[in-house]
């Protein structure tokens, strides 16, 4: 099947994925985006790339809030680009203000059940919230102060341990047409 028929539905809408730390934005971003022709850009590496240091080390030298003015200030520049893929952090539902934002494309939650969470990041060291806690506690809590946030997102995929990557992908593209359909450019931007 030729490729394009796939995604003339989105017609250079760009997309954010959202979803907690470990759902696998960034892995499924840069595939989704191949699979699109379309530009592929992750939140945390830009902000990595503004900040000169690792998300930890910001973290530590400078605290959360800082951070999440960086996150604020690179969604911003990424929210006027057409064609592109967004991989989120984790945490960028949290400021209202980043939903201003976030509007201005297809928005997808991929819903990742705790216990695959826990399987994907208990030897992860590089996402600061995770440090020094019992993962599966702090993952828990996480997920019930933010599901009703995630829960805002165009469109929900439903992640199960069995599913690949490519198998997600193809998941999204399958449901596009579906959601698009009932999406409103000029639906409220505040
Ligand atoms: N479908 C999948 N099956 C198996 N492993 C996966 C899948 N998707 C992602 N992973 C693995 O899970 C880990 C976390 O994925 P990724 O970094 O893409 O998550 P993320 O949503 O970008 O997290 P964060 O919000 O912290 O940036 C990685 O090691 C990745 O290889
Ligand atoms: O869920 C979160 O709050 C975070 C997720 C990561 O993507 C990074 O943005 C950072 O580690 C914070
Ligand atoms: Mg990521």
């Amino acid at each position: 099947m030729d490729n394009s028929t796939d995604f003339n539905s989105l017609r250079g809408l760009s997309v954010f994925l959202l979803g907690m730390m470990g759902a696998g934005k960034s892995t499924l971003g840069e595939l989704l985006s191949r699979r699109l022709q379309y530009r592929f850009f992750d939140t945390d590496i830009l902000i990595e790339r503004v900040a000169g240091k690792k998300i930890r080390e910001i973290f530590a030298d400078e605290g959360e809030a800082t951070f999440r003015e960086l996150e604020t200030q690179v969604l911003a520049e990424l929210s006027s680009l057409t064609k592109t893929v967004i991989a989120t952090g984790g945490g960028m539902v949290l400021k209202p203000m980043n939903w201003s934002y976030l509007r201005h494309g297809l928005m997808i939650w991929l819903d990742v059940p705790l216990e695959i969470l826990v399987k994907r990041l208990k030897q992860d060291t590089s996402r600061p919230l995770l440090e020094s806690t019992d993962l599966e506690s702090k993952l828990e809590l996480l997920l019930e102060q933010r599901r009703g946030l995630y829960a805002e997102a165009d469109l929900r995929i439903v992640v199960s341990d069995l599913d690949t990557p490519a198998h997600i992908v193809e998941k999204i593209l399958t449901a596009i047409p579906t959601v698009i359909k009932d999406f409103h450019p000029e639906r409220d931007h505040n």
